[in-house]
């Protein structure tokens, strides 16, 4: 029997993986807040009126204080949490040369595709990490 889920849909949520040297950044959510201390890509809701890629370049400053350029979108991935659904779409970028500061996170790493496994992500990032790995591993 389909299982159909009553939750709100807080739209649109764009993240980014910010490579650098084969590295790529994880930010670690702060406490206080939903799925406090997972680690996450940074990012936050696209708004009304907004394209993704501003929004994540808003999103990145803000959280990080640093402007990216912006590679490619990778699948976007609709999940349904036990409190609201999301579609989080990630998108693949590289450095301008700023280094990424914490402005919200607890904490920044830079890992390799090796260390993805040590660290816990939010349910939705689980098929974007897939498909990451995946693409930097056939390349
Ligand atoms: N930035 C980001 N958000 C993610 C990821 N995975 C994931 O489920 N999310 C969820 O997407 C939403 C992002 O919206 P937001 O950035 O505007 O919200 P927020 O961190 O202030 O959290 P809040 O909704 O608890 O206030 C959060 O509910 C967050 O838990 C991810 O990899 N990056």
């Amino acid at each position: 029997m389909a299982v159909i889920e009553n939750v709100p849909h807080i739209g649109d949520v764009v993240c980014a993986i910010i490579e650098k040297e084969g590295l790529f950044l994880v930010a670690q959510r702060p406490e206080g807040k939903s799925m406090a201390s997972l680690w996450e890509f940074p990012g936050g809701k696209v708004n009304q009126n907004e394209t993704e890629k501003a929004a994540l370049q808003r999103e990145l400053q803000e959280e990080l204080g640093v402007t990216v350029n912006i590679i490619q979108r990778l699948t976007p991935c609709f999940h349904t949490y036990p409190d609201f659904s999301l579609t989080l779409i990630p998108y693949r970028c590289l450095l301008y040369g700023e280094e990424p500061r914490a402005l919200e996170h607890q904490a920044l790493r830079w890992i390799t595709p090796y260390e993805t496994g040590l660290y816990n992500f939010p349910d939705a990032d689980v098929p974007i990490l897939e498909e990451y790995l995946a693409q930097i591993r056939s390349s």
